[in-house]
C-alpha cells in the first residue's frame, strides 16, 4: 500500500525483490544518492586535492589556540566529532562541537572556529562565522562555493574551503570532514597525513565496489544489513568513542534515508542504563512470545511484528592503548558481553568491525558500509532515499512568514 503524507510514496512491508533489480532501483532513486554515496572515496581526494590550495598561513601563524568550535548543523556538525575523534583523547585543545545559531559566550581571540555548512547558508553555520569575525576569533569556513558562507569568509578575510556542492548535505560527508581535519592539522591538533587520506579513500572505493547496487544481497553486505533491520527498531552503540561517531551517523542515515526510528549511542554509557531494552517489550518479552513456527514477520494480528535488532560497532582493539581512555581489552569484554546478553535473550544481533590503521580509515570502515544499509533499506519499502519532505514542511512551518505576508 502506498502510503505517507505530503508526497511521501512507500510501503510498510519491505519488498525484498526490490533489491535484485539494479535498473529499477536506479530509477527509484532519482537523486542519486546511490552514486553521491560511492563518491566518498572521490571525495576524500577532491578535499585533500582543493585542501592543497587553501593558504592557511592566517590560522597556523598564530600557534596552538586555547579551543576550536566546530560550528554546523546536521552532517556538518558531525564534523566535529569526527575531529574530536581523529585528534583523539590526548588532544591538547578541547574542541567544541557548536550545533546552534551562534558561539558560546566565551569564545574570542584566543580561539579558532570552522564553520561548515555544505550549502554554505545554514543560519547555525553562518551566525557563527559572523560572530567569530566580530570576536576576533580565527575563522575557518568549509562549504558551497559561492555561497554567504564563502562571501562572509572572504569579508572576514579568513581562509574558505570549498566543498563542490552534492545535495544532500548528508551526502557530501568526506568532503566536509577533510577539510575540517585539515584546518585541524595546519594548528597542529591531529597529525592526518596524506597516507591516511589515500588509504582511506581506497577502503571507501572498495566498500562502494562490495555494496554496488549490482550486487547481489548474498554477497553485498549493504544489502545484507539492510535486510536484517527490516521491520525492527534498530539500537546502534560502539565499542569505542571512534565506533559511537559511526554508531551515530549509522542513526542519521537510517532516519533521514531509510525513515527508521533509531537508538544510537556509546556502548560503556548504554552498558549502565539502555542495555535493559534488551530486556523490554521489543526485546527480550517480544522474542519469548514470539511462536516459533509463525510467520517470522507476522504477528497474531497479521501486522509485522516489531522487534530490537542490534548494530554493534566494534573499535576491534585497534585502538592503540597509550591512546585510549580506558584500556582497549575493557572495551572489548563490554562488547563481548553485550553480544552474549542479545544472544541470551535471542535479540538478533549484527556486528561490523573497524578495520584499518589510521582512526580516519577505521571511521570509514565503520561508514561506508551502514551509508549503502541505509539507502537499500529506503528502496526495499518504496522510499525515495534522498527527499525528505518532511524537513521543508518543517522549515516551513517554523520560519516566520515574511514581512507583509502575516
Ligand atoms: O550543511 P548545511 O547545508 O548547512 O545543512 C545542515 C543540515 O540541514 C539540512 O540540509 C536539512 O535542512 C541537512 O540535510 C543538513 O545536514
Amino acid at each position: 500500500m502506498e502510503g505517507g503524507a505530503a508526497g511521501v510514496h512507500g510501503h510498510r512491508h519491505v519488498d525484498e525483490s526490490a533489491l535484485d533489480d539494479e535498473k529499477s532501483m536506479l530509477a527509484n532513486d532519482p537523486g542519486g544518492m546511490l552514486r553521491a554515496t560511492a563518491s566518498a572515496g572521490a571525495q576524500v581526494r577532491e578535499a585533500a586535492a582543493l585542501a592543497a590550495e587553501t593558504d592557511l598561513s592566517m590560522i597556523s601563524d598564530e600557534g596552538r589556540p586555547r579551543a576550536v568550535v566546530v560550528a554546523g548543523i546536521g552532517t556538518a556538525g558531525l564534523t566535529g566529532s569526527i575531529l574530536s575523534t581523529v585528534a583523539g583523547p590526548r588532544c591538547p585543545v578541547p574542541i567544541i562541537g557548536h550545533r546552534s545559531p551562534g558561539l558560546p559566550g566565551w569564545v574570542g581571540a584566543a580561539d579558532v572556529v570552522i564553520a561548515v555548512s555544505a550549502s554554505g547558508r545554514s543560519p547555525e553555520a553562518l551566525a557563527a562565522a559572523e560572530a567569530a569575525a566580530r570576536r576576533g576569533a580565527r575563522l575557518v569556513a568549509v562549504g558551497n562555493p559561492d555561497s554567504e558562507l564563502e562571501a562572509m569568509a572572504a569579508r572576514a578575510r579568513a581562509p574558505f574551503f570549498p566543498v563542490p556542492r552534492r545535495a544532500p548535505a548528508r551526502a557530501s560527508l568526506w568532503g566536509l570532514a577533510v577539510p575540517v581535519l585539515l584546518a585541524a592539522r595546519a594548528i597542529g591538533l591531529v597529525k592526518v597525513n596524506e597516507a591516511d587520506l589515500a588509504e582511506t579513500a581506497t577502503r571507501l572505493d572498495a566498500d562502494a565496489e562490495r555494496c554496488r547496487p549490482g550486487a547481489d544481497s548474498f554477497v553485498n553486505p549493504a544489502k545484507a544489513l539492510a535486510l536484517g533491520l527490516a521491520g525492527s527498531i534498530p539500537i546502534v552503540w560502539g565499542s569505542s568513542p571512534l565506533a559511537t561517531v559511526a554508531a551515530r551517523r549509522f542513526a542519521d542515515t537510517l532516519a533521514a534515508n531509510a525513515r527508521y526510528p533509531v537508538m544510537a549511542g556509546a556502548l560503556g554509557e548504554a552498558g549502565r542504563g539502555r542495555v535493559g531494552l534488551l530486556d523490554g517489550v521489543f526485546g527480550g518479552l517480544a522474542e519469548s512470545s514470539r511462536d516459533i513456527f509463525a510467520d517470522p514477520d507476522a504477528d497474531d494480528d497479521g501486522s509485522a511484528a516489531t522487534r530490537l535488532r542490534l548494530v554493534l560497532f566494534r573499535d576491534g582493539g585497534l585502538n592503540p592503548e597509550e591512546d585510549a581512555d580506558e584500556p582497549v581489552a575493557v572495551e572489548e569484554r563490554r562488547a563481548d558481553a553485550v553480544q552474549t546478553l542479545a544472544e541470551r535473550r535471542g535479540v538478533r544481533c549484527d556486528v561490523l568491525t573497524a578495520e584499518g590503521g589510521s582512526a580516519l580509515e577505521r571511521l570509514a570502515s565503520l561508514t561506508a558500509v551502514p551509508d549503502f544499509a541505509s539507502l537499500y533499506l529506503a528502496l526495499a519499502h518504496g522510499l525515495d532515499p534522498m527527499a525528505v519532505p518532511a524537513i521543508s514542511e518543517m522549515k516551513e512551518l517554523s520560519n516566520p512568514l515574511p514581512e507583509g505576508m502575516q
